[in-house]
């Protein structure tokens, strides 16, 4: 398989995308590592199986309507492989392995099927001082946007899955790109004040706009960075509870059609005011695990 991925909009040929069978029973509180899965446990509004796996069908649906070839994640017994985007990601020809949190760590084993098509000189592991998720990675053409937490009490934080080495190690890997970090804001009890990755509080869509929370970043010069990037009249900026219910975890499968959730009334609208096919499914009963679209894929091969 010849991977090829520049960015986070170029038309999709292939991807993984995640599953939701076999996901186990729900999960003790002090098993949780995200506050959202915490807070529906508590409200008893955990969602099952069978829904998420209708929402996922749905989306499945719709990657194969645009001719996406998808790969599914082998099924293990009682673990939540949902969100394949974290488990490693694709830049330019390479396939980096996570280090993610060890919670999750079984979940790279259901992907052999495909990491076997990859050319072992593609294959990067990088070493256990790194930590990164996907969620926190995303390739923008000369960039490399990074989502991290470098705060000293880092290891308190269960929410906190990209460290600054992880920055450093992209850095070195990819001498043409510029890797840009961002550091975002954490909690591991309030959802709606915890980015868990960059794309809980950021993504680009279409060739130059973004959806963009304020909020999730610490750093008020690297928010605006952003903002002065891809200019302030296209942006998306969504509120707290916008970010809350993940508005920025749509999925492009190309420059020109996103997949969005069909609550996301204000935000499905100006998409489509800026011309976009937005194709609309449910996914909110994945969302309560603080994880949507974007979450749930991992891209392999864009145009
Ligand atoms: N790329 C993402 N934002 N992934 C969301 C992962 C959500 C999952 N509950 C976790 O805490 O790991």
């Amino acid at each position: 398989m010849e991977l090829h991925i520049r960015n986070e909009t170029s038309r999709l040929k292939a991807v993984v995308l995640g599953t939701a069978e076999s996901n186990g029973p729900v999960p003790k509180i002090e098993d949780c590592y995200d506050p959202k899965s915490i807070e529906n446990i508590l409200a008893g509004t955990y969602p099952l199986e069978d829904d998420m796996i209708k929402e996922m069908d749905g989306f499945d649906r719709v990657l194969k309507k645009y001719d996406v070839q998808v790969f599914r994640p082998k099924v293990m017994k009682d673990v939540n492989q949902i969100f394949a985007r974290d488990i490693g990601f694709v830049i330019e020809d390479k396939f980096i392995r996570s280090n993610i949190l060890p919670n999750r760590i079984n979940e790279l084993d259901a992907i052999n099927h495909v990491y076997e098509q990859i050319d072992p000189g593609k294959r990067i592991i990088p070493p256990a001082s790194v930590h990164i998720e996907g969620g926190d990675v995303m390739p923008w053409n000369d960039y490399i946007f990074v989502g991290v937490y470098s705060g000293k009490d880092y290891a308190d934080f269960i929410t906190a899955r990209t460290n600054m080495e992880a920055v450093h190690f992209l850095t070195k890997l990819f001498p043409d790109k510029r890797v840009k970090s961002f550091e975002l804001r954490k909690s591991n009890t309030n959802p709606r004040e915890n980015a868990l990755h960059l794309d809980c509080c950021f993504q680009p869509v279409g060739k130059n706009k973004a959806i963009l929370h304020k909020n999730g970043f610490l750093v008020e010069e690297e928010y605006q960075f952003l903002v002065d990037y891809f200019g302030v009249e296209n942006i998306f900026e969504i509120s707290k509870d916008e970010m809350y219910d993940m508005n920025s975890n749509i999925f492009s499968i190309s420059e020109s059609v996103v997949v969005s959730e069909v609550g996301f009334k204000r935000l499905n609208s100006w998409l489509r005011k800026q011309g976009f096919t937005v194709e609309e499914i449910p996914y909110a009963e994945i969302g309560k695990q603080e994880g949507l679209l974007r979450c749930s894929t991992l891209p392999l091969i864009r145009e």
